[in-house]
């Protein structure tokens, strides 16, 4: 390799590191004053090849990346770099040694932590000891950015200096972005300090977990609690871009979604109702039954959580739905109203379109053709789709396998009879059953388990 900046920088050992995130290529470098530099690679990081790759250039933090220090973020960004690079299955990590503790050393850095228990912050604890605040430097970083090819790159860092420094040496940053690395309690004043004194992002330049799955994108990383648990059970619908067909279903333990009165108020809980409006949350369109239009009246919006209404498609062949349905007079979302060749289907009002579609009959019912519907929506650019009841609705598209998911949430409630949640014709064979990997998810006092249609065998 060229030796840019005569440090003797070179690569002297190829292996591979099997991580949680992926195997990487590792390479091994020869630095400055003995010390072996490692990077870690995931595709063809070469610059010249397709888009600017992502790199990390990760300063080595002993306390924070191997022993789970919460005085600093280095062992989430660490991990969140990984899980991002592995994301794009692109991309390149540096571990600088040598930028212990900003360039001090290990115990130069544990003196300035002493100095900080004492209140001073961490900008000062490096002056008091006689250092500069950062005494990092980055010829060797570019030296191994250069012998990978990457020298134009996309930088996963909050620091515009890191990436000024290494433009300057010859490593073209076209843009930055930062790790989804939420604060920590211990960890704030040191995080505000790097804002308030040097350069570091705002945090408010993050937005929080659920505002960034609403846009497309699954954080590497959220803050133990609320914000894992929603990338942790949302992300999985995130990461699959469209097309994405998706049900779900509240019913009693015994299988009924309502008392033989039609009474469904309410079989699951206040956590499945926030559950159901996130998924709404999170495709472009819900369908439902003209007889559940009929029976229930629902809004179909997003109310519960922050979000964007879909469009809501009521699947009436006959064309029977009560014209007064709060879908087709509140204008708070546009609507399709699918109705057979042969249904009066005048427009009630300006949000809702109508769409004919060809009925058949299927186990003595008139019906639309699950995999019709799906189609004549994506046609309409509603590729990620929410079917969301009634029950023979959910049913119908269950059996016709359109299904990527079913999110079916069970009530401790035994109705005993009523209307029906999930039937279709079983088969006599219990191994016919349909089966399929399932994550459960406790909401409240109900249960609700994900069937990964699309993984089954
Ligand atoms: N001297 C000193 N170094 C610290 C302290 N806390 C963390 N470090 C070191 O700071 C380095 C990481 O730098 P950071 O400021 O966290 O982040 P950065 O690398 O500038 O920016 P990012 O790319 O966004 O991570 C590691 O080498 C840590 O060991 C501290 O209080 N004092
Ligand atoms: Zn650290």
């Amino acid at each position: 390799m060229t030796d840019l900046h005569g440090l003797g920088v070179r690569r002297t050992v190829a292996t591979t590191l099997p991580t949680a995130h992926g195997t990487f290529q590792m390479y091994g470098y020869d630095g400055a004053g003995g010390l072996g530099h490692v990077a870690l690679v995931m595709g063809d990081v070469d610059s010249s090849k397709g888009e600017a790759p992502l790199v990390r250039v990760h300063s080595e933090c002993l306390t924070g990346d191997a022993l789970g220090s919460r005085r600093c973020d280095c062992g989430e960004q660490l991990q969140a770099a990984l899980a991002e690079i592995a994301r794009e299955e692109r991309g390149a990590l540096v571990y600088a040694r040598g930028h212990e503790g900003r360039g001090i050393g290990l115990l130069a850095k544990l003196r300035a932590y002493a100095l900080q228990d004492a209140g001073l912050d961490t900008v000062d604890a490096n002056l008091e000891l006689g250092y500069p605040a950062d005494a990092r430097t980055y010829e060797e970083v570019a030296d191994i950015l250069h012998d990978l090819g990457a020298t134009r790159v996309r930088l996963l860092s909050s620091n515009p200096e890191k990436a000024e420094r290494l433009d300057d040496l010859g490593v073209e940053v076209i843009s930055r972005h930062i790790l989804a690395v939420a604060d920590r309690p211990e960890n704030a004043f040191y995080l505000d300090t790097k804002r308030r004194r040097m350069r570091h992002d705002p945090i408010a330049a993050l937005p929080d977990p659920w505002t960034q799955m609403l846009t497309g994108h699954v954080p590497a990383y959220a803050a133990a609690g609320t914000d894992a648990t929603l990338v942790d059970r949302y992300g999985p619908l995130v990461a699959t871009g469209a097309p994405l067909t998706i049900a779900q279903l509240g019913q009693s333990m015994d299988g009924f979604i309502a008392a033989r009165s039609g009474d469904a108020e309410f079989v699951t809980g206040e956590q499945d109702r926030t559950h159901l409006h996130r998924l709404r949350a999170l495709v472009d369109a819900v369908v439902v039954g003209g007889a559940t239009v009929s029976a229930d009246d629902p809004r179909l919006t997003v109310r519960a959580v922050p979000g964007a209404n879909p469009v809501r498609v009521v699947l009436d062949p006959a064309g029977r739905v009560t014209r007064e349905a709060t879908v087709f007079t509140d204008g708070e979302a546009p609507t399709l109203w699918v109705v057979g060749p042969d249904a009066s289907a005048e427009t009630p009002a300006g949000h809702v379109k109508v769409l004919r579609l060809p009925v058949r009959a299927a186990g003595g019912r008139a019906g639309f053709d699950p995999a019709a519907v799906l189609a004549a929506l994506r046609e309409r650019g509603l590729g990620r789709v929410l079917v969301e009841g009634g029950g023979r609705l959910v049913s119908d598209f269950l059996a016709a396998g359109v299904l990527d998911r079913l999110f079916l949430t069970t009530a401790p409630l035994l109705i005993g009879d009523g209307v029906p949640g999930i039937r279709f014709d079983g088969s006599d064979r219990l191994a016919e059953a349909i089966g399929a990997p399932v994550r459960r998810f406790v909401l409240g006092q109900d249960i609700c388990t994900e069937f990964d249609l699309a993984a089954r065998g």
